[in-house]
């Protein structure tokens, strides 16, 4: 738009009025445009846009002719077509197309130019500065791309990996990573403990304070745990109210000590304005270098299943398989 409202004088300084008043509409419709995309009509203002570019550089070439790079708006005027997404890709490739072959064309349409202007001395000057000013779209489409690609991405990588109402790993993602730290913690002869946890009485929760209040435990519990977890440790939400944890470079008797103080916080933990408190049950077991993971996972189970078993809200060691 500024660039308009400076080729309006610009125009009229080399007695080119037709395309001074040319300049006038370009910067009331750029107006326009950026009025619709203040009010999230981005499509539509994509359109005007590449359409007032367009028309204006064949307008500008006719009058001038092509010495002073006008035509190369053309190019831009494609770019920002391609960012109109609610165009279809078959759609946008074809008007892209069009405007590249009226670009070529304006070489054989406007080889004699209706006006010669006074300052043919500026026209290598004012070419390369239209060809670098075209240069920006260019770049900027093809970076925001990139950027919403990337983007995309990471977002896509981070659903698939988290579980929505938790956001712990989910049990498919957690996989891969526990096998990893299993390998590292191998090689490097440290330990690994795997703990199974559970909240008790938890169709109780559900039952007496609807699944709302239900669902707020969950996610609760869940920040507890991944709070007072290290870096290096996995917390998974295993299934409904069950929660994995790997605990990589930690003994037995440390993995313990960290479980009763988790035990400890989510006991004090209350909820629906204190009317309800919750406890959890763990099965710790540690991960020997013999075992498969389903091995030491069966092993968390039964210790979990032995907490439950004597009266919840309690800590059980596996035996040691040797
Ligand atoms: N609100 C809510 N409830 C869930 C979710 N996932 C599972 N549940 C409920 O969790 C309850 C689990 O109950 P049970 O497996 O019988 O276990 P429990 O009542 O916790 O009893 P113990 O484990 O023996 O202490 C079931 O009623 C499920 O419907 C969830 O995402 N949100």
């Amino acid at each position: 738009m500024g660039l308009h409202a400076c080729l309006v004088f610009a125009f009229w300084y080399a007695q080119v009025e037709l395309l001074s008043v040319f300049n006038v509409l370009s910067v009331v419709t750029w107006w326009f445009g950026i009025t619709l995309l203040e009010r999230e009509q981005q499509s539509l203002a994509l359109r005007i846009f590449s359409l007032e570019v367009t028309i204006h550089s064949v307008l500008v070439c006719a009058v001038i002719g092509t010495d002073y790079g006008f035509q190369f708006y053309l190019w831009a005027a494609s770019c920002l077509l391609l960012l109109d997404t609610q165009l279809k890709l078959k759609q946008a490739v074809v008007w892209c197309a069009a405007i590249i072959v009226i670009f070529a064309l304006t070489y054989t349409w406007f080889e004699e130019p209706l006006t010669y202007i006074d300052y043919q001395m500026f026209a290598p000057y004012l070419h390369l500065l239209n060809v670098i000013v075209c240069g920006i779209p260019m770049i900027y489409t093809i970076g925001l791309i990139r950027e919403i690609t990337i983007n995309q991405q990471r977002d896509l990588e981070t659903l698939a990996a988290h579980d929505s109402l938790t956001h712990l790993f989910n049990r498919r993602y957690a996989h891969g990573l526990i096998q990893q730290a299993y390998k590292s913690c191998i090689n490097q002869q440290q330990p690994i403990c795997v703990v199974m946890a559970d909240i008790d009485h938890f169709k109780q929760v559900n039952d007496l304070y609807g699944h709302e209040l239900g669902d707020e435990v969950i996610e609760r519990v869940a920040q507890c745990l991944s709070q007072q977890l290290n870096n290096a440790d996995i917390a998974v939400r295993w299934g409904g109210e069950e929660f994995l944890l790997v605990l990589p470079n930690c003994s037995q008797a440390d993995a313990q000590k960290h479980l009763e103080q988790l035990r400890q916080s989510i006991e004090a933990m209350t909820f629906g304005k204190g009317a309800l408190q919750v406890t959890m049950s763990f099965g710790l077991a540690t991960w020997q270098a013999h075992c498969d993971f389903e091995e030491v996972l069966k092993q968390a189970d039964v210790a979990l299943y032995k907490s439950k078993h004597k009266g919840r809200n309690t800590i059980t060691v596996a035996p040691q398989v040797h």
